[in-house]
């Protein structure tokens, strides 16, 4: 599918599938029959209902992860917002293809089938503080790249991204969606210094006032202060629940560009859960403003989708012992 304008999008992304919740009360049936104490697995066990009742099985397996990992250039890095020059941006893009970047290891560790999707790297978005990020078909064609990029086969989705400068754009998306000063949303992203801090804060702030008449509507929002590998994000997020996979949410940027389509439409991200929460303060706020508890708490502040990642493998943990556990009568074991 190739949308032309973001309300072609914003079309496709209506009616949405829900939870199989006939599939969900014969998981939550069996868990109630496995050789352990009533909840014993902790979230382990709300994890394997949630997965069984997305994919439609008492008794799912995980076989096909697919990482998707989207790469863009953002005009707003001019005002020095990251640490790093913007060339690293396709530096990265070919360590990617090259296997050398910590989301190729962390892939290959769960099993998980990784393809790099880089949009237009020579054509940076504009500076969102004096133009619109991207036209609205910049934005159509961000958002059709990755929701051509999910496999339908795939049984999990994972989104990250590789943009230098995009904690900023991640941070002033999740002051228009959910308010709050410039400076409550900003982080050090790749370690930027007091003074880079501040340099961030006073772009968000310009971005927010320059474009405030158009944020009463989420993929204005996106379009104005995001950038490709974010519209990606959420096209790919979106897809992904219009064929009903469950979908493991990175850090702030993943979960910034996911919050647009939660805005979009309430209970659009039903089939995500957060991976973990990174170092960006903002990114637990961000959270908690859409209810999701994450899973692990590492200190990444990388993204790239390795904390998504790493929780692959956490929920393969849940789903090896719910479809795979026996049940106190299969093993003979006395009940309480
Ligand atoms: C070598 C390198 C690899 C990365 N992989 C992810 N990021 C992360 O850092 C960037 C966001 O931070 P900021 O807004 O401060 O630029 C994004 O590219 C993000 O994916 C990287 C950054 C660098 C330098
Ligand atoms: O939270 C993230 O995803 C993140 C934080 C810092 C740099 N890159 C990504």
């Amino acid at each position: 599918m190739i949308f032309q304008t973001p309300a072609e999008f914003a079309r496709a992304f209506t009616a949405l599938p829900r939870l199989d919740a006939q599939a969900r009360a014969a998981a939550e049936a069996r868990n109630g029959q496995l050789t352990k104490p009533p909840g014993a697995l902790g979230r382990l066990e709300d994890l394997a209902l949630w997965y069984a009742a997305w994919r439609g099985e008492a008794r799912p397996e995980l076989r096909a992860p697919q990482i998707l990992v989207f790469a863009g250039n953002h005009g707003v890095t001019a005002r020095g917002v990251s640490a790093f020059p913007a060339a690293v941006t396709a530096q990265m893009v070919a360590n990617f293809e090259a296997g050398g970047a910590a989301i190729n290891q962390l892939a290959r560790c769960f099993g998980a089938s990784m393809s790099v999707h880089a949009l237009r790297l020579d054509e940076p978005t504009r500076d969102f503080t004096s133009d619109a990020a991207m036209t609205p078909a910049e934005l159509a064609e961000a958002l059709s790249t990755g929701w051509n990029a999910v496999d339908p086969h795939a049984d999990l989705v994972v989104t990250g991204e590789m943009g230098i400068g995009n904690t900023t754009p991640a941070a002033a998306i999740a002051a228009a969606l959910y308010g709050g000063d410039a400076a409550s949303w900003i982080g050090r992203g790749t370690g930027v210094d007091d003074a880079g801090l501040l340099r961030k804060a006073e772009v968000v702030g310009e971005g927010l006032q320059r474009h405030a008449a158009a944020l009463s509507d989420p993929l204005e929002v996106l379009r104005c202060l995001g950038g490709r590998e974010l519209a990606a994000m959420a096209g790919a997020i979106a897809r992904a629940r219009s064929l009903s996979i469950p979908v493991i949410l990175d850090g702030f940027i993943c979960t910034a560009s996911a919050s647009v389509l939660e805005r979009l439409v309430p209970g659009a991200l039903d089939h995500a859960v957060a991976g973990h929460v990174s170092q960006e303060p903002g990114h637990a706020r961000l959270l908690k403003a859409l209810n999701k508890e994450p899973l692990l708490q590492l200190g990444l502040r990388l993204g790239e989708g390795t904390g998504a990642a790493l929780a692959i493998g956490v929920l393969q943990g849940a789903i090896a012992c719910h479809s795979g556990m026996a049940s106190f009568a299969e093993a003979g074991i006395s009940g309480a």
